[in-house]
């Protein structure tokens, strides 16, 4: 791996001017750069309109403009970019990158070091990489690494041929596919919990763990992202990626190590038993909503159908629930259940797993059913931990009751936890890609959704739009985990910070 600490390198990125640059990128190199966790460095940022070198330093500027300044750092920080206007599918301009990055290396003594970032359309990742091999960019004695971000495709198909495409200038070691949830402080910490606790690796298995929930939900609808959703749909955006990377990081058995190799050899065999779904099963296991207008923060708000760029008889789906299993001696009869939407009623990522109940249910005989014991992990926005166990309730008579044991993560020294991308940027330029996506997941998880959008894409959906803003999801939703005898956790009332 090669890994230092303080690592040097040409950043080049690609789409400098967009969103995802502006509102991630820059702020997390300059957390970096401020916490002094970058050695020589210097960025070189593309993108077609004309800009001044000046103009572009502006525009970084003030997408810093929110983090803390300290002794004039942010003004030498922003002193390191530079701009190249440039339309990547234009062949010439691959020629004049080329010389500027050479002065670059050697004014900033780079050691030819250089991390190439695509955030740009997906339609373009292909044709750039296969311009910095042939215009010479790759062709360098430092070292070379491709950060792409998703979608990685938008099928089985579109992936392989994006990925042959990538192939042909960076090896698979050289590549870094981007799932921002991988670098999520609690999405990291999943395998802790489960590796470094005595209490939790024996009983995490079939034997004790009776269903395990995973809820994302998002409160925002799909924003000025009309176009691209339409044709992604929240199977394709969350499912294929977020959400069976949790799967993985769940399901997986203890690495041997904690080597980039072991890791990723061992999440790539749970997506290996993953069970595929066949067509004729899909709406057994899968349901799929939309959202109608409902009420968000006493906010009025409108149907995915009624949003900027989106078709008034759409039938894209906006919401996703399932029923995996994974095929394997651990979790033979475990059904995962995941769910993630928009507009939902609120913003939050949380991990239910739920335990069997113990054989005889000695204290609660005149009070009702046992409570289960749940492990909830909190991911976002609280960041935490909570055991929900039984112990007596007070008084004279031998009940149990409910109680929490919960752990509120406060980041490093209280402060908030690094974001993302600041962990993951940090991550490749010390070339460690444990916390990237490797081919081998991106194929099988395309090859597991593919199944499903065909059968979706070629049944129109009478009941869309079947789900309120502002609620949890359509009916069939819950009837999903019903008919298996379970129910969803109420996430609302698992809050951390209440514990
Ligand atoms: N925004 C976000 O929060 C997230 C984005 N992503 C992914 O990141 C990528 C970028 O997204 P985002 O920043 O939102 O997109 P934007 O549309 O905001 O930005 C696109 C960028 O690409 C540049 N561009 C477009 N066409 C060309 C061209 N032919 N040659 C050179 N530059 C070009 C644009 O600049 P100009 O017009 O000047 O050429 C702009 O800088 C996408 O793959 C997206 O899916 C992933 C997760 C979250
Ligand atoms: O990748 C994506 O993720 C976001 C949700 O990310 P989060 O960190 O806020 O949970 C989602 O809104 C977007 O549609 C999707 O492309």
């Amino acid at each position: 791996m090669g890994q230092n600490n303080k690592p040097t390198a040409l950043i080049m990125i690609f789409g400098a001017t967009g969103d995802l640059a502006k509102r991630k990128l820059f702020p997390s190199l300059y957390r970096l750069f401020k916490k002094d966790k970058l050695g020589d460095f210097a960025v070189i940022g593309v993108a077609r309109r004309s800009l001044t070198n000046d103009e572009f330093q502006a525009s970084v500027t003030k997408s810093v403009g929110s983090e803390e300044d300290s002794n004039g750092k942010k003004a030498e920080f922003v002193s390191k970019f530079h701009y190249h206007s440039h339309d990547v599918t234009d062949s010439d301009s691959y020629s004049s990158l080329n010389t500027l990055a050479k002065e670059l290396d050697n004014t900033y003594h780079l050691n030819g070091n250089r991390i190439f970032y695509l955030a740009m359309a997906p339609e373009f990742f292909g044709t750039i990489a296969e311009h910095l091999k042939t215009d010479g960019l790759t062709d360098t004695h430092g070292f070379k690494r491709l950060v792409i971000e998703k979608p990685f495709g938008h099928d089985l198909e579109s992936a392989k041929k994006l990925n042959s495409q990538i192939r042909t200038a960076f090896t698979e070691d050289e590549i870094y596919r981007i799932d921002h949830y991988l670098g999520k402080e609690m999405v990291q910490n999943i395998e802790v919990i489960r590796f470094a606790n005595a209490i939790f690796e024996p009983l995490w298995n079939n034997r004790f763990i009776s269903n395990i929930q995973i809820t994302s939900s998002e409160t925002l609808g799909v924003e000025e992202r009309g176009r691209y959703y339409e044709k992604s749909g929240a199977l394709r955006d969350m499912v294929q990626n977020h959400m069976l990377q949790m799967v993985s990081l769940l399901a997986m058995e203890p690495p041997i190590s904690l080597t980039t190799d072991e890791v990723r050899s061992e999440k790539v065999r749970v997506f290996r038993a993953l069970r595929p779904i066949k067509g004729n099963e899909v709406n057994e296991y899968f349901v799929r909503g939309q959202y109608g207008k409902g009420i968000i923060a006493e906010n009025e708000v409108p149907g995915y159908r009624e949003e900027d760029m989106v078709d008034p008889e759409s039938n894209t789906e906006t919401f996703v629930a399932g029923k995996l299993l994974i095929d394997n001696f651990r979790w033979a009869g475990v059904p995962f259940y995941i769910r993630t939407g928009k507009r939902m009623e609120v913003k939050t990522t949380k991990i239910v797993v739920e335990f069997k109940d113990i054989p005889m249910d000695l204290y609660n005989k005149q009070e009702g059913s046992v409570s289960p014991n749940l492990l909830v992990i909190h991911i976002q926005p609280e960041e935490g931990i909570t055991l929900y166990l039984n112990a007596k309730k007070a008084g004279q008579h031998m009940n149990s009751t409910p109680v929490k044991l919960s752990y509120a993560n406060k980041g490093i020294d209280g402060l908030n936890t690094p974001e993302a991308y600041e962990k993951l940027i940090y991550d490749c330029l010390r070339g460690d890609a444990t916390n990237f996506t490797h081919w081998d997941d991106v194929a099988l998880s395309w090859s597991f959704v593919d199944n499903i959008s065909e059968v979706w894409e070629n049944e129109k959906e009478k009941n869309f739009p079947n789900y309120e803003s502002g609620s949890m999801g359509p009916k069939a939703s819950d009837a999903l985990l019903e008919k298996d005898g379970f129910f969803w956790w109420p996430v609302t009332n698992l809050d951390v910070e209440k514990c």
